[in-house]
């Protein structure tokens, strides 16, 4: 018989105050020169105070997993994940897509719980370098695999739009654990099905060994 296991993950009612928020909003807008009685400026402030709500609360999910019952143990890699998240420097949105994979141990979880753990660690002011890790480090935690990997591949738009004006420049992170980062062919397969798989940028993922 199948086992099934949830844990619950996230903030049901993050802590907010949407009205400081709108009011902070209006001051800020207004220092830098903006006109709020113009055109349709009127209810901005109370939008970016929603919107900066949403960007930065994480949501509530079930971390479902099933006894592997039928010993599958190979990768299960899902790929293409979308991630939005703000730099912590500019809160500006970083864009882009993680690969998740996991080589399994006594569970497997359930597929879309991948995107949800990403999507966790993506609402709130972020890293690249510290997103790739705390999902690698959340995921080896609670679900005991044999290996984890995660790459993330993303636009920054305080680089793209601004300041440097790098337009179109990606930046590239991962975190390798247990088998895939000590054992280079199986890094490799993992990295061909996250469709990263060249030799090229297998050697420009690979992270620096660290003990676990
Ligand atoms: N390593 C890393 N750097 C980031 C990330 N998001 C934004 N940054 C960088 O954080 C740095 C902050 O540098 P500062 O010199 O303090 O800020 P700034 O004057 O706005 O710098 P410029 O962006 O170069 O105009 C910039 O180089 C950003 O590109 C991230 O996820 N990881
Ligand atoms: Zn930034």
């Amino acid at each position: 018989m199948t086992t099934t296991a949830a844990l619950r993950v996230g903030q049901r009612r993050p802590d907010k105050d949407l009205v400081a928020a709108e009011l902070a909003a209006a001051t800020f807008l207004t220092a830098l020169g903006v006109d709020l009685t113009a055109g349709g400026l009127a209810e901005t402030p109370a939008r970016m105070a929603r919107a900066y709500a949403e960007l930065l609360s994480p949501r509530e999910f079930a971390f479902t997993t099933f006894a592997n019952d039928e010993g599958y143990d190979e990768l299960v890699v899902t790929r293409d994940i979308p991630i939005r998240s703000v730099c912590e420097h500019h809160l500006l949105p970083f864009v882009g897509v993680a690969h998740v994979g996991y080589l399994p141990g006594d569970r497997i979880v359930g597929l879309s719980k991948l995107a949800r753990v990403v999507q966790l660690f993506a609402h709130g002011p972020q890293l690249q370098e510290r997103l790739t890790r705390q999902i690698a480090v959340w995921l080896d935690t609670h679900l005991r695999p044999g290996a984890v990997g995660v790459v993330i591949e993303a636009e920054h738009l305080c680089v793209t739009m601004r300041g440097a004006h790098a337009a179109g420049a990606r930046s590239i992170t991962s975190a390798f654990l247990g088998r895939l980062r000590d054992d280079a062919r199986a890094r490799e397969e993992f990295l061909t099905m996250a469709g990263v798989g060249s030799p090229l940028i297998a050697r420009r993922t690979a992270t620096p060994r660290h003990p676990r």
